[in-house]
């Protein structure tokens, strides 16, 4: 996006809820300067903290007395002209300021995203780092936490832009090949050297791809699903596990409805716990069955079903059928009233046996670590992701079908592969393309 003095200008509080210790008000746009300079009086020193009184200039009073930085386009998170206001963090003046701030022409209120967008747009991030950014500030355990700030520092961008690149020099390859056979200074078989890459990259972005969804579910939390029969105690076992009254416990078969969740960090890692109706198939009236059908539904794409029984009950449920092919771990509860009377099967493993509730906790938490676990490489964490790269594995793999569809044919599958890497980062390649032409075989001397 090219400089351009007509656009907006936006504002907006950064800072969390108010009242706070500090608020900061952020500025970005083509106004910046003179905006920073009708309320402080000058333009402070770039990059510099400077406290200064900020005044309304319409009779001069006082606003607040903060800290400015402004920051100089290009070398700014923008890449535009910006500034922070580090306000006291009162109500009266935030308001104070922003009511300032909206008075000024060309200045607007930032939408959602907007400082991000406009990074991205002046290219300070590609849509994987804006994406890590946006995870960043979602995150709720250490394990979100990390993968963020790496996705945001740029390792998974980088990693598809290396891809891509390489394919945008294979195609290049061809098309010179395509248009200047008959050259002395592009040799006439020189796509053929590209294929071993071709194969290398589909090779790595299948493995890339083989990761048990790992990134997405470290992104939305593991999902575990209490479930059971009515009764069995899975709405006590979330408040033991939640550590507070989440979900209402009572004698009566059938207390709970509909799903309630409640998020869990366990030993750095998300997981969604989710309270179920108890199944019953005779005696459940309408919203129960209603609440049974959610119940069944979210335990099919659920990552684990803890399936609670009351170790009383002389024989073994059974698991719904239904259920994908997620882990199901059968829990028996209320050991406690168990009189170790005999049973038709074996009991199943209980929280006890577990070592109670701070042994089940450590095997989630084991689970958790499993399952999402700490990856070496950067790994994809969006169904977005996942979509770009099969597009891409589709066209690496029909270009690779064989000569006999032609160099044309195969050069474009080509493109199609660079287009899923392309959109991944929010890049096109046309230029990418140019610049390689140009550059490797000095066409026009
Ligand atoms: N003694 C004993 N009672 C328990 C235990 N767990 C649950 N209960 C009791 O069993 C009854 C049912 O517990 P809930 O947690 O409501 O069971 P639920 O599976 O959520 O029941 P529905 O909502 O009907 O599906 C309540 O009276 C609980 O106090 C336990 O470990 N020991």
């Amino acid at each position: 996006m090219q400089w351009d003095p007509e656009r907006d200008t936006i504002y907006a509080l950064s800072s969390g809820g108010l009242p706070s210790g500090v608020a900061v008000v952020r500025l970005s746009g083509p106004r910046v300067r003179f905006v920073v300079e009708t309320l402080c009086g000058a333009v402070p020193e770039a990059r510099r903290t400077s406290l200064r009184r900020l005044r309304d200039p319409v009779d001069g009073s006082v606003l607040d007395e903060a800290l400015v930085i402004v920051f100089e386009g290009p070398a700014s998170f923008t890449g535009e002209d910006a500034a922070e206001f580090h306000l006291h963090g009162g109500r009266a003046v935030v308001a104070a300021v922003l009511r300032v701030l909206e008075t000024f022409d060309g200045v607007a209120a930032a939408e959602p995203g907007a400082f991000a967008r406009r990074a991205f747009e002046a290219g300070r991030l590609d849509l994987t780092e804006v994406e890590g950014l946006g995870d960043l500030v979602q995150a709720e355990t250490e394990a979100q936490r990390r993968q963020a700030l790496r996705q945001m520092g740029g390792e998974l961008g980088a990693l598809y832009d290396h891809w891509r690149a390489t394919l945008v020099r294979c195609r290049a390859m061809i098309e010179a090949e395509l248009d200047f056979a008959d050259e002395d200074d592009v040799p006439g078989t020189v796509s053929d050297s590209i294929w071993d890459d071709v194969i290398r990259i589909r090779d790595e972005i299948t493995n890339h791809l083989e990761d048990n969804r790992r990134g997405e579910r470290l992104r939305s939390g593991l999902q575990v699903v209490l479930l059971g029969p009515p009764n069995a105690g899975k709405s006590s076992l979330m408040n033991a596990l939640a550590q507070r009254d989440v979900a209402i416990v009572t004698e009566e078969a059938g207390t709970t409805r509909d799903l309630i969740e409640v998020h869990l960090d366990l030993a750095g890692f998300p997981v969604t716990l989710v309270d179920t109706a108890g199944l019953r198939g005779e005696g459940a009236g309408r919203v129960e069955r209603e609440g049974i059908r959610r119940a069944l539904e979210r335990a099919k794409t659920a990552d684990l079903v803890l399936w609670l029984q009351d170790a009383r009950e002389p024989t073994r449920s059974d698991v719904p059928v239904a259920l994908g092919q997620q882990g199901v771990w059968r829990i028996a509860t209320k050991w406690d009233l168990y009189d170790g009377s005999a049973r038709t099967d074996e009991i199943p493993s209980s929280v006890e046996v577990i070592g109670g509730l701070d042994g089940l906790l450590d095997e989630l938490g084991r689970f958790a670590s499993e399952t999402i676990g700490h990856a070496e490489a950067p790994v994809l964490t969006r169904a977005r992701h996942r979509e770009g790269l099969r597009r891409c594995l589709d066209g690496l793999g029909r270009s690779l079908e064989g000569e006999a569809r032609g160099l044309e044919l195969r050069a474009e599958d080509l493109r199609l592969a660079t287009d899923g890497l392309s959109r991944i980062v929010g890049k096109t390649d046309v230029e990418d393309l140019l610049d390689v032409i140009f550059r490797d075989f000095c066409i026009g001397k």
